[in-house]
């Protein structure tokens, strides 16, 4: 049922917009046709081994880590190749039937769930690294490499791709949400750090996008295919190879945390330090309620304020005059309790709050899925929204941590779902007015996690009809028969 708080909020709220988002429909999917000859030359296709309809394959393969519901393909297909790419994307466009990449399923915003059932393609068995080219910074993977072990790997060449979602998801996953993560206010995100795709079209033609075997860092030849692809969430095609750029490991790292009396001073503080041109690594904010989480999940005694963590990369020589100079900055705005370590157990233990943010949340409500919001502003902007918001969730009467990657002025309020609706209606909504007010504020809805299946009507409000429209005309010119994960993006 919903409560008389919830009515009392949406007042607040554009109830224009409100009503427009409750009545947002996807169009009409056609089931899939899904036959038991369909699947026999799917067996035929990548062999018996490779093709499962058993309920709990699909159920797993139905949802990813957010609390949208688990909608299951008919069939899970694991290819083992390019050529089995190819082959079952064929089969698909020929018979009108979905096909929904999967990666790892740690993606936020229902990416992998397969609203008109059909075939999901895990390529989590194509896990090779096929090259590394130390002296150029750059290396090649097959879909299925996971963040952590190509890292791992590079570990001794002294290199590292520093894109960290926090989880860890797989590298061409990570290419298909164009994520980001802590590391990208010094790294850039998924976006900036692609030089060529292969992708498998659907109907199975494969190209590269930049052209065979090239990874230069730069190019003006032509419309940017890569960056097409990148951030298209399965829509386009299916991405079989990644060449993305590396770096050097740092030198040596600082990591900190200090504490605030009010949010206005931490943010504050961020929108200086990125003023002052410190090239910070890690710039994040988590507020008193995502300390409290934390404490209450991790059994910490982290003092419960406005915090921001940081993190300093770079050569020894200079490092700590750049470390010192932000210190001024934290001192000069109020901060308090400002700790720093060299040392990586240190660190790591400094650290540990943010990294487990999204689970010390989710845990307030036992059994909960954790709905995250995911706005990114221009900076100067940053403490308006963030002050905004703490206010909204306090009206709101809602258990809602505030946290994220504040250096680029994104951040997430995490929502805990539960099957009690009145609640849900009430997050929904604050996620939405939130969502609303980055916009008017030049921002966008999500600046890392996608649009998934939860923000298309967001999408739509963001970049208008028109842009829409060319949305679904690029959609049409790659995928006529519509059967790339139908549902996401463009509803
Ligand atoms: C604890 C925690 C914390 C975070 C996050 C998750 C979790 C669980 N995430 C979200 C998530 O890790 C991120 O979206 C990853 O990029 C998802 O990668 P997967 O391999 O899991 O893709 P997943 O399998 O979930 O798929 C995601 C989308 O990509 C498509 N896809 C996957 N592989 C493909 C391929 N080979 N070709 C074409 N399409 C493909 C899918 O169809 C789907 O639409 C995140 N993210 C972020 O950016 N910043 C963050 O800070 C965090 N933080
Ligand atoms: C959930 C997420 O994106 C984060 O913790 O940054
Ligand atoms: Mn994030």
């Amino acid at each position: 049922m919903i409560s008389r708080c919830f009515f009392r909020y949406l007042k607040q709220t554009s109830l224009a917009d409100y009503v427009a988002f409750r009545s947002f429909s996807r169009s009409q999917q056609t089931p899939a046709a899904v036959t038991s000859s369909f699947i026999d030359s799917l067996r035929t296709a990548v062999g018996d081994n490779n093709v499962s309809t058993s309920d709990a394959i699909r159920e797993q393969h139905g949802h990813d880590e957010s609390h949208h519901e688990v909608y299951k393909p008919d069939v899970v297909v694991f290819a083992e190749s390019v050529e089995q790419v190819s082959k079952v994307a064929k089969l698909c466009n020929e018979k009108k039937v979905p096909l929904i990449p999967f990666g790892s399923g740690t993606g936020l915003e229902g990416g992998v769930n397969a609203l008109s059932g059909g075939v999901t393609l895990d390529v989590t068995k194509m896990n090779q690294i096929v090259e590394v080219n130390a002296e150029d910074f750059d290396c090649t993977v097959q879909p299925g490499v996971m963040r952590i072990a190509l890292n791992s790997y590079l570990r001794d060449t002294g290199l590292w791709f520093p894109i960290d979602p926090g989880a860890d998801a797989s590298i061409c996953g990570m290419c298909a949400t164009s994520a980001s993560g802590t590391n990208a206010v010094r790294y850039g995100t998924m976006r900036e750090n692609v030089l060529n795709l292969q992708v498998v079209l659907p109907d199975g033609r494969v190209i590269h996008t930049a052209g065979k075997g090239k990874r230069c860092r730069k190019t003006s030849a032509g419309y940017n295919l890569t960056n097409l692809f990148v951030g298209s969430e399965g829509t386009l095609g299916i991405i079989t190879q990644a060449t993305i750029k590396l770096y050097g490991l740092p030198e040596k790292t600082i990591a900190a945390v200090c504490h605030f009396k009010t949010v206005q001073e931490a943010v504050d503080t961020v929108v200086q330090i990125m003023q002052s041109g410190i090239t910070m690594a890690k710039l994040e904010f988590l507020d008193d309620k995502a300390i409290e989480a934390f404490n209450k999940f991790s059994k910490y005694n982290m003092p419960v304020a406005q915090s921001l963590f940081l993190e300093f990369h770079g050569p020894a020589l200079g490092l700590e005059d750049q470390f010192n100079t932000v210190k001024d900055l934290i001192e000069l705005n109020g901060g308090l309790g400002l700790q720093m370590a060299t040392d990586e157990d240190e660190r790591k233990r400094l650290w540990k709050a943010r990294h487990e943010m999204l689970w010390a949340c989710t845990a307030l409500i036992p059994g909960s899925k954790p709905y995250s919001t995911d706005i990114c502003v221009p900076i100067s902007h940053l403490p308006e929204v963030i002050i905004k918001t703490k206010q909204w969730i306090d009206e709101a009467k809602v258990l809602a941590p505030v946290l994220g990657h504040v250096g680029d002025g994104n951040f997430h309020v995490i929502l805990p779902m539960t099957l009690d609706t009145g609640q849900n209606e009430i997050m929904k909504a604050l996620a939405l007015q939130i969502a609303l007010l980055a916009m008017d504020l030049n921002g966008t809805c999500t600046g890392e996690h996608g649009i998934g299946m939860g923000k298309c009507h967001l999408l739509e409000k963001e970049i208008g009809p028109v842009g829409i429209q060319v949305l679904k005309d690029v959609k049409k010119c790659f995928d006529p028969n519509g059967i790339m994960n139908p549902g996401k993006i463009i509803s």
